[in-house]
């Protein structure tokens, strides 16, 4: 009897693995949705706290319900002593998403609750999360700066307060509007590459902590979250719009992957890139200064060549990257970023996946050395 050769799907391209209710891409329309909601009205009417709190609890907050949640917040932010001199003591060299996933894992190694999986236990961690990673990051970019770190300000929305600690300042509304959206773009994103590793690892019943720093370095990777600060260093090697066409020729010939660009699922394009394309767009129309438009032409420029040579499309990380420069943030700043805002997701998933859970645990099929005897037995 022959057994039937198993159907492999590298990347588990096409499986689809379990259910989920907290966000959906519907293709038809090209859209996405968390908890129904399409994520553009979302971005456009609501803030990034909101959007949180719909994540981890199905619906929107009423007034009371968000007052409460953003005093919560507000109170959790300070960094502790001990976490502050553990992050000065990371070697500046190492990425700052080492020194995320890092303070993550410490996170969890303080939280004397680190062991309870129930659902509030969870809910509760998953607010100090949102809450202190802030810190980490602006402390962290200040670090590399030479500067002390910048205490929170409870007065200040989640969005505000991220731009005090890192430079000591609020830049315009305009500003802080187009960060928003990107935080409320970047939250939720069903079974992508990070939320998938965190998934597997609360499949095992291992502590949330666990699951995020996991989800950490999952999203560092070029192929997922490290693409926003990839596509920076693309447009700083191409440099000039009228290299565009060249630089991507010969890229392509050399199978390179052009950085932000293409998709898992989408195929005609990210339904998330129109409208931060339009926050980016507003940031460059506010803008004076000839850099600004030298790298926003180069930017346009690229996404046209490459829709036309290849028809790939740009995704989230391709306008995101380009605003977190123009609002001032350093490079490796950028994916940091997106974990502050991706936590919402990972945790609302890492609750949804005790709910129903199944150890996560796939067959391979084997196609190693046949069955051989050790030398020198
Ligand atoms: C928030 C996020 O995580 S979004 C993703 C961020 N990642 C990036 O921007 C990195 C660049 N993009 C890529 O590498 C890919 O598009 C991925 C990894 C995101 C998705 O890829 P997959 O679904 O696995 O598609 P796959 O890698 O099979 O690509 C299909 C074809 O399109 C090509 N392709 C896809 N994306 C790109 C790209 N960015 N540059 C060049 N070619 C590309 C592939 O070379 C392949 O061509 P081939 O069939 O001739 O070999
Ligand atoms: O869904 C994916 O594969 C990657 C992505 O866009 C995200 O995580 O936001």
């Amino acid at each position: 009897m022959t057994t039937a050769t198993p159907e492999i799907r590298r990347g588990l391209a096409g499986v689809v693995v379990d259910t989920t209710g907290i966000s959906t891409v519907i293709q038809e329309t090209n859209s996405l949705t968390y908890c129904g909601y399409p994520v553009q009205e979302l971005a456009a009417r609501r803030s990034f706290e909101e959007v949180a709190h719909l994540l981890w609890h199905g619906e929107l907050p009423t007034p009371a319900q968000l007052s409460e949640f953003q005093a919560r917040e507000r109170a959790l932010r300070p960094l502790d002593r001990t976490t502050l001199e553990l992050l000065a003591r990371l070697p500046e060299t190492c990425h700052p998403m080492d020194v995320l996933r890092t303070a993550v894992s410490f996170l969890g190694a303080e939280d004397p609750t680190e062991d309870d999986g129930s659902p509030a236990a969870n809910r509760a961690k998953s607010l100090t999360l949102l809450a202190r990673l802030p810190g980490v990051v602006a402390a962290d970019q200040r670090r590399r700066r030479g500067l002390a770190p910048i205490p929170p300000d409870p007065g200040l929305g989640y969005a505000e307060n991220f731009f005090h600690m890192c430079f000591g300042s609020v830049p315009d509304p305009e500003v802080v509007r187009c960060f928003e959206i990107s935080l409320v773009l970047y939250a939720e994103h069903s079974f992508n590459a990070s939320t998938f590793t965190a998934r597997v690892v609360t499949s095992t019943l291992s502590d949330l902590y666990s699951a995020v720093t996991a989800a950490v370095g999952a999203l560092k990777g070029p192929l997922h979250g490290g693409a926003n600060e990839a596509v920076l260093h693309m447009l700083r090697e191409i440099g000039d719009a009228r290299r565009v066409e060249e630089w991507l020729d010969a890229a392509l010939a050399n199978r390179r992957r052009i950085m932000g660009f293409g998709h898992r699922v989408y195929r005609d394009g990210d339904s998330r890139v129109p409208i931060m394309q339009e926050a980016l767009d507003r940031l460059v129309a506010r803008a004076t200064d000839p850099e600004t438009t030298r790298l926003a032409t180069l930017h346009a420029a690229l996404r046209h060549a490459m829709i036309s040579r290849r028809g790939i499309h740009p995704n989230l990380d391709y306008p995101a990257g380009l605003a977190y420069h123009l609002m001032g943030f350093d490079i490796p700043t950028f994916t940091p970023i997106f974990v502050m805002s991706r936590v919402t997701g990972w945790t609302a998933h890492i609750t949804e996946q005790l709910a129903h859970n199944a150890l996560i645990r796939p067959l391979a099929s084997y196609d190693g050395p046949r069955p051989r005897p050790v030398p020198g037995g």
